[in-house]
């Protein structure tokens, strides 16, 4: 990953002149920001996830799930709420785009907001060129202050940002249909609400118009689906096919989410760790891998099954039982049916069949059997010691009234 690389565009090209605007932006947006709060209280996410797509490419349906997946909890911050002014208004309802200084102003002082600190997903930003470039410039910066305060008292208020890109992908029907849905979700949402006296929701006027939905597909192929391209090579960039099913694109996600670790990694540390299965694919196949070792010990070793069976009944649950509430109980034993591995791989299936999980461990203890007294040499004799935790869903207690 190149993480701060320079730009080399030729001079006097498009390209070249939103590089300029953007470093003009950005330095006005910074510096009116260090002017308000000072360089040391500039401390934006730890964690940025940028979540970009075509309009109804599903990012407001999504969101929630993909906080959840990153442990975030805080809001997620939805650019086009953020511009609330008349004029930003009339230029959303035509299905245009407010002007990018407004943008990035608004966007890094909200970024600022103590809840953000360690993270936050970050609905339609960047959409434009100029955008992509005032973020590059602001990540750069932080790591520069990341660098400044490293080995200061306030390292901590700037650690090294990490940025991920994910672009819901939807072609322009599935678009054109899904804000046109939206649209009479919302319309007749507010026919109900208007009747019965409860808040009304924002209806876009894009949502209603077939061409304005187009019109804004349009704008986001033509200005935002290119700059969110050039993302690709500077971070970690999620790539989701989001036409299908709401189940399908949280799949897709998740996909992608799950090999977000080996994407950190440096090309040589992944090839050296990725015959190693995913915990993901290894759980995929476990419940039926289950149903057919249960019934393989019914069918080939019913007698041991049910000596084990039997034990755990008479052995097992009474102490487990009496763990009903802490959700966990250890149970040790010598009996010697142990001793056959296949009976342990019994125990841990079985409880896991009933809903309860089961870690199976072997201890050998020293017993001294006898003194040689000129010596002083102790003979011991080894004793195995079968240890099981068996974990589970405890009961859940409420005190007082609350
Ligand atoms: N995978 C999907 N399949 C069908 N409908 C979807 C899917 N994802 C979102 N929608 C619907 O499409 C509309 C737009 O989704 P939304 O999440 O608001 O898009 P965005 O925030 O990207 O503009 C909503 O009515 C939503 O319920």
């Amino acid at each position: 990953m190149v993480q701060e690389k320079a730009l080399e565009i030729p001079p006097e090209s498009t390209e070249h002149l939103e590089v300029k605007d953007a470093q003009v932006i950005f330095t006005t947006v910074w510096n009116e920001l260090a002017a308000e709060f000072g360089q040391e209280n500039l401390r934006f996410s730890k964690e940025l996830i940028l979540l970009g797509g075509a309009p109804g490419s599903g990012k407001g349906t999504n969101t929630g799930f993909i906080m959840k997946a990153r442990d975030l909890t805080c809001e997620p911050i939805v650019v086009s709420s953020l511009l609330n002014t008349p004029q930003a208004h009339r230029i959303k309802e035509a299905g245009g785009m407010v002007g990018d200084r407004e943008v990035v102003g608004l966007v890094f002082r909200k970024l600022l907001e103590e809840e953000y600190r360690d993270g936050c997903v970050l609905d339609g930003f960047p959409r434009t060129r100029v955008q992509v470039e005032c973020l590059k410039l602001l990540v750069l910066k932080m790591n520069e202050l990341y660098r400044e305060y490293h080995q200061t008292p306030l390292a901590k208020n700037f650690r090294k940002p990490t940025i991920h890109v994910m672009v819901l992908f939807v072609d322009e029907k599935t678009s054109v249909e899904r804000q046109l849905h939206r649209g009479r979700e919302i319309a007749e949402w507010n026919a109900r609400a208007a009747a019965e006296g409860v808040e009304l929701r924002e209806v876009r006027a894009t949502d209603l118009d077939p061409e304005a939905a187009k019109r804004r597909y349009q704008v986001f192929k033509e200005q935002t689906w290119e700059a969110l391209q050039s993302l690709k090579e500077v971070y970690h960039y999620h790539f989701v096919n989001a036409q299908g099913t709401i189940e399908s694109v949280e799949r897709n996600i998740r996909n992608e989410l799950d090999y977000q670790s080996s994407l950190e990694l440096d090309p040589a540390t992944h090839d050296a760790v990725r015959r190693l299965p995913l915990a993901s694919e290894l759980v995929t196949h476990a419940r039926q891998e289950l149903v057919k070792r249960m019934d393989s010990y019914q069918l080939e070793h019913r007698e041991l099954f049910h000596k084990v069976l039997r034990l755990l009944q008479e052995r097992f649950i009474p102490i487990v039982s009496c763990h009903a509430i802490p959700g966990l109980a250890v149970v040790n034993s010598e009996d010697e049916v142990f001793d056959d591995p296949l009976t342990l791989a019994m125990v841990v299936d079985i409880f896991a069949e009933r809903g309860y999980r089961a870690v199976a461990n072997v201890n050998r203890a020293e017993i001294p059997e006898s003194v040689d007294l000129k010596t002083g040499r102790i003979t011991c004799s080894t004793k195995k010691i079968y240890r099981f935790q068996i974990r589970f869903s405890g009961c859940e207690i409420r005190r007082g009234g609350a």
